[in-house]
């Protein structure tokens, strides 16, 4: 008999895919089938065809929620009725057993198709309130998972349940020395990674270039700087390694890593907890932004896990200053995240997801 298949969905950034590509052969070792439905022009579909050649990728249509005035708002509603009926078409033919769907635009006309057919969907949130994706596919769900205990008050409890963080196991089993010869650092400085997310950060990008003289004397740096970011005059640089995007080559990095700048998406900030590095949290302002990512920042300064910076107080005086004070509270930043509830496997995630299918 042909094994049972479950739908994934989720994209528009990287935050809204990698927990997909975490479980993907989770699920496979627990004997279901993995098709997944995505957009055409959004990272899940680079990220899912690379790391997953040989599962389906449906590219259905799709609108974008947006914040700002554009002329596509008005052309997007036609594009979420396509693709609801596109991802319908899909779902009566592929008949999954389970929808699970991981936010981002693309995923509510599939939450809404799921319901409509009959098909029980668990939706994901990885930060603190729910995306606005997610909150327009919460009706349509059957169960939602959250990683905060906080944002239990955000989503109806009777059919939610906290299970933490996940992570990617891949990036617990990095080598420090294979991340040194992506670098070729020579020195024995402190390795400093900066990441803006998945889709870089002009902000932080700035920062530290206008920076680099004074960071380069404590620091080698590897800053994951967003497609189209790479400076090429710092190209060949000892101490400085760019780097627009990277896959497999992450776990390494982080592995030869010492200290954190980052914006504070959800996966991106549980994985340095997980691997207990220091972090210096820059979240997306109010201006650009519901704000979530200042909840999540917020929440791990609390809990000792990290120092923030607001965007808004964002200078060359201020970010070195915030640098010195995180290299001065290395050791107590390290404890407190020593002390943290570990993050779940994605093989416990998958069972979790497997045990909604029908
Ligand atoms: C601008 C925007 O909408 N940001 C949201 C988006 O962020 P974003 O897509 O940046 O999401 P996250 O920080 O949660 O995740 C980024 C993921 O990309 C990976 N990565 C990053 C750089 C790289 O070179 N290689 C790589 O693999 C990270 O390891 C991480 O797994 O989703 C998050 C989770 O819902 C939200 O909290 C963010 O507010």
């Amino acid at each position: 008999m042909e094994n049972k298949t479950i739908i994934l969905t989720g994209g528009g950034t990287a935050g809204h895919v990698s927990l997909n590509q975490a479980i993907i052969p989770e699920l496979e070792k627990l004997g279901f089938r993995v098709e997944y439905i995505g957009s055409k022009e959004g990272i899940e579909n680079e990220l899912i065809r690379d790391s997953y050649p040989e599962i389906t990728y449906h590219a259905i249509s799709s609108g974008k929620l947006r914040r700002y005035f554009s002329m596509k708002n008005f052309t997007d509603p036609f594009r979420v009725g396509a693709g609801l009926t596109q991802a319908l078409n899909i779902i009566r033919k592929v008949k999954p057993v389970a929808i699970f769907s991981k936010g981002g635009f693309v995923s509510v006309p599939v939450a809404m198709a799921g319901r409509l057919a009959g098909v029980p969907v668990i939706i994901h949130e990885s930060d603190v309130t729910p995306g606005l994706a997610n909150k327009l596919a919460i009706p349509f769900a059957d169960h939602i998972f959250t990683v905060f205990k906080e944002t239990m008050s955000h989503v109806p409890k009777e059919k939610s349940t906290c299970t933490g963080s996940v992570i990617r196991s891949e990036l617990l089993d990095g080598s420090a020395a294979s991340g040194r010869e992506l670098c070729h650092f020579d020195n024995t400085h402190k390795v400093l990674m900066i990441m803006g997310g998945s889709q870089g950060s002009a902000l932080i990008n700035d920062a530290v270039r206008e920076n680099l003289d004074t960071l380069t004397k404590q620091f080698n740096i590897i800053h994951l700087c967003g497609k189209g970011n790479i400076d090429e005059r710092l190209e060949g640089h000892e101490q400085y390694c760019q780097f627009e995007y990277v896959t497999h080559e992450l776990s390494h990095l982080l592995h030869l890593t010492d200290l954190v700048v980052s914006r504070a998406g959800s996966n991106s900030i549980f994985e340095f907890l997980a691997l207990k590095k220091p972090m210096l949290l820059i979240p997306l302002s109010k201006q650009k932004s519901r704000g979530d990512q200042i909840l999540n920042a917020n929440l791990f300064e609390a809990q000792g896990f990290a120092h923030v910076l607001e965007e808004e107080q964002v200078n060359a005086k201020s970010f070195m200053a915030a640098i010195e004070r995180l290299v001065a509270e290395e050791e107590q930043l390290i404890q407190a995240m020593t002390e943290a509830e570990p993050p779940k496997t994605a093989y416990e995630m998958a069972k979790l997801v497997a045990a909604h299918a029908k």
